[in-house]
């Protein structure tokens, strides 16, 4: 219990909250220039790597922003825990099951390595490359925009409103995606892919570059904390069995080759992309003590200067202090 106050809820509790938070960001902005922008995509680069932003929504609203919130990114890698999901809920679980697997690889995001080496009957998880790219040929539609429909049809159905592709963001990855082109002709020739190429990685390519804010990453982190219901309408946008795997893949396969560290010192389910956002969750909890948000947030983080291995790193560092501090972890 803080402060002689038995509910967290009030007010007061937000306003403690914030400052803290508050605090926090100052100190990682910090170590913000341990990273950097990603540049593979050449306009990724043009991304401020100053910037460091939070958006943490708890299941009964309390919503603490704090740093650099209300810009716009693209969601990138993270738009493979959308995708998978509207893939499993208009082909069904046992249908993508079937054709991308659920394990962790160890192995960077755009890595080949395994799938080629190990004669694989389906790329290791829907996270990396050659899993997304799979799944994106699996949404049901004769052209990108079709296929992508059900993709918004979920965005919207979380956010409340359409976001949209970033164009410029699309046609500069489009360029500049050999490694993404050489993945999917990799799948062509093994038989993983279920339509056209070029269909595929144009929707593959748009996905990624939908354009978010952390308030939309920690909706959506929200969401998936509530088992996939809306907490505020009852609606269940996600079925929970669905919701669930998402969960599980974000923990094991969600921070690339950084998974397992970021399991053990941050222990909340994540998905991070190379724009610097980082889509996580704290399911609900139940401890002796008195904490903030034990029946569950989203989290939203936009960080664009990256670590070695693509994930946000002042971002990270914040989320560990935060888990820590909250004790957040699920484990
Ligand atoms: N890690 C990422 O965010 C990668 C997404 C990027 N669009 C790519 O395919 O290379």
């Amino acid at each position: 219990m803080v402060q002689g106050s038995a509910n967290w809820n009030t007010e007061l509790t937000k306003e403690w909250l914030q400052n803290y938070v508050d605090d926090w960001i100052s100190f990682y902005r910090k170590h913000i220039t341990d990273g950097e922008v990603a540049s593979y995509i050449p306009i990724l680069q043009e991304a401020n790597p100053n910037h460091l932003g939070i958006t943490i929504i708890g299941k009964n609203g309390m919503t603490i922003r704090s740093g650099d919130v209300g810009i716009p990114f693209t969601i990138q890698s993270i738009s493979k825990v959308i995708s998978f999901i509207a893939a499993c809920i208009e082909r069904g679980v046992a249908y993508m099951l079937d054709r991308v697997d659920v394990e962790p690889t160890g192995e960077a995001f755009n890595s080949i390595m395994h799938l080629e080496m190990k004669q694989l009957k389906k790329p290791f998880n829907p996270f990396i490359n050659a899993g997304a790219i799979t799944v994106s040929s699996t949404l049901i539609g004769n052209t990108s925009d079709e296929k992508l429909e059900s993709i918004f049809v979920l965005l919207e159905k979380m956010l409340g409103y359409r976001p949209a592709v970033n164009v410029d963001v699309y046609e500069s990855e489009r360029d500049s995606s050999m490694r993404n082109r050489a993945i999917g002709y990799y799948l062509l020739e093994t038989g993983f892919l279920e339509s056209d190429l070029n269909i595929t990685l144009e929707t593959y390519f748009k996905q990624c570059s939908i354009e978010i804010t952390t308030d939309d990453l920690a909706r959506i982190g929200m969401i998936l904390s509530n088992d996939g219901e809306d907490p505020e309408t009852q609606e269940e946008i996600i079925p929970r069995q669905i919701a669930r795997i998402a969960k599980a893949l974000m923990l094991t396969c969600g921070m690339y080759d950084a998974s397992g560290k970021f399991a053990t010192y941050v222990g909340i389910p994540a998905k991070s992309g190379v724009s610097g956002g980082i889509l996580a969750l704290s399911p609900p909890r139940v401890r002796d003590e008195e904490l903030p948000f034990t029946e569950g947030c989203g989290i939203g983080v936009y960080g664009p200067a990256l670590d070695d291995k693509g994930n946000s790193i002042a971002g990270i560092r914040l989320l560990r202090h935060i888990a820590t501090q909250w004790d957040l972890s699920v484990f």
